[in-house]
């Protein structure tokens, strides 16, 4: 049950800001947090994590390993031990798993129950109920799993887990991290080796960790340049102490907040910067964006830095799709930055956007339209006339519909500082989902 499920919708008017000055830092890593939790839960022994992202979707994560059988405990602000069952010693859960309105939590765990011999019901909210599922029940199905889903491959839906699993080799149909991410979790407790072939790159937080954890995994280059990624079943997974990086994807917002709100100088700090993350930044950069690094190290096996950000006059551009996976949740925050550059930003190959917490096109599209921004809706992307540095003129009467779209309601919380009369938002409670302190931070921030 999320707080958006559970209490009255809480609207919010962003108002126009003055010079953004001061530091903030990011909270942990959402993808990273997920997939702590879940190979910490199989690992034979106690696992130490610490910088847990304790946002919404996590904490379905949370609660659904413990209703697998595994002992969790929170022992301070983001500091989790977790004693796990080991892989294959999962037990059934009592009730349904609620996966609230988190994607990841749903697909890698359905992943990594296809492999056991579960049944498992799956349930979400009114978002997450109309999320494809279809694209992880094809290759669960070929593991061995049964599923009835809803009407369209829907939850809520049963699944029965293979009992013996095949291991697979699968070519991903669409790029996505979450669908490698289930076929390997699959692979973790399947006799053999499962094998998937990545041709566009997307994050490989699964691959790193799995590795840290101990599992045999192999990531070799196809003929054609694809990553073919092979993990060796039935896993012995070691028990780790886990440091999560910030999260680059609650970092956007304050990127382009100071990029936006003139005189602004944020420092963001604890950013981590994989390369299949850091998209947002380097796009920014294109675009004529102040963003310094400071302090590049490493954290928990990934690269992080903090930022320092400066007010910059933008300037549209036209976005390779191929840098979209590298960014794919920071569109809507980058939307708002091209709502303000100079010229027109283009962008295209973004079909994968329809199908986040909410349509993040048409959600976009509309959002900024009703806020003054010029933008035209396309199939796969938008096209966005920026004002060249004005001001939007903001909302006035009218309420942005977020659509229990956490990044929606943070992105224009983010056009509402940079606009000349504030933007109103119809419900902030889904921000808990990935960034519960997101606006103490914000109106820290504002001078
Ligand atoms: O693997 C992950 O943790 C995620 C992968 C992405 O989804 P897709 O794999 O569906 O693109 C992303 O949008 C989501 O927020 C988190
Ligand atoms: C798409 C997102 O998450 P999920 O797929 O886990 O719901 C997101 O956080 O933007």
């Amino acid at each position: 049950m999320t707080s958006a499920e559970n209490s009255l919708p809480r609207p919010r008017r962003f108002a126009p800001a003055g010079p953004l000055r001061g530091t903030v830092r990011v909270p942990g890593d959402k993808s990273i947090s997920h997939r702590a939790l879940m190979l910490s839960a199989l690992a034979v022994g106690r696992s130490r994590i610490s910088g847990l992202l304790e946002g919404e979707d996590v904490l379905a994560t949370a609660a659904a390993m413990r209703a697998l059988g595994a002992r969790l405990e929170r022992t301070s602000p983001g500091e989790w031990q977790v004693s796990g069952v080991g892989v294959g010693s999962l037990l059934q859960p009592e009730g349904a798993l609620d996966m609230g309105n988190s994607g990841t939590s749903t697909r890698l765990l359905m992943g990594l129950l296809a492999s056991h011999p579960l049944t498992v019901a799956f349930t979400g909210d009114a978002s997450l109920s109309k999320r494809p599922m279809g694209r992880v029940i094809e290759p669960l199905s070929l593991v061995g799993a049964d599923f009835t889903a809803s009407p369209g491959g829907t939850l809520p839906l049963m699944m029965r887990g293979a009992s013996p699993p095949v291991p697979v080799e699968y070519r991903l149909p669409v790029a996505s991290a979450q669908v490698k991410s289930a076929i390997l979790l699959a692979g973790l407790n399947t006799p053999g080796i499962t094998t998937v072939v990545e041709p566009v790159p997307t994050r490989d937080h699964s691959e790193r960790m799995l590795a840290g954890f101990g599992a045999d995994l192999k990531v070799e280059a196809g003929p054609a340049g694809e990553r073919v990624i092979s993990i060796a079943g039935e896993a012995d997974l070691r028990p780790q102490d886990i440091v999560v990086p910030g999260d680059p994807s609650s970092a956007a917002f304050f990127i382009v907040a100071a990029l936006l709100v003139p005189d602004s100088e944020v420092r963001v700090e604890n950013v981590g910067m994989n390369p299949t993350r850091a998209g947002l930044v380097e796009v920014l950069r294109m675009m004529g964006g102040d963003i310094e690094e400071d302090g590049v190290r490493e954290v928990g096996g990934e690269p992080v830095a903090d930022l320092v950000v400066r007010h910059s006059p933008l300037r549209g551009i036209e976005i390779d799709p191929a840098l979209a996976p590298s960014m794919i949740d920071e569109f809507p925050a980058l939307f708002v930055a091209a709502a303000m550059a100079g010229g027109t930003t283009t962008t295209t190959g973004l079909d994968e956007l329809r199908v986040k917490e909410s349509d993040r096109l048409r959600v976009m599209a509309e959002a900024l339209t009703d806020a003054g921004a010029e933008v035209d809706e396309r199939e796969d992307g938008l096209i966005i006339r920026g004002t060249g540095g004005e001001a939007l003129h903001g909302t006035d009467g009218v309420a942005i519909a977020t659509h229990l779209d956490h990044r929606i309601a943070m992105s224009m919380a983010v056009a509402g500082l940079a606009s000349e009369r504030g933007v109103e938002i119809d419900d902030t409670r889904p921000i808990a989902t990935s960034f519960p302190n997101f606006e103490a931070l914000l109106d820290g921030l504002a001078q």
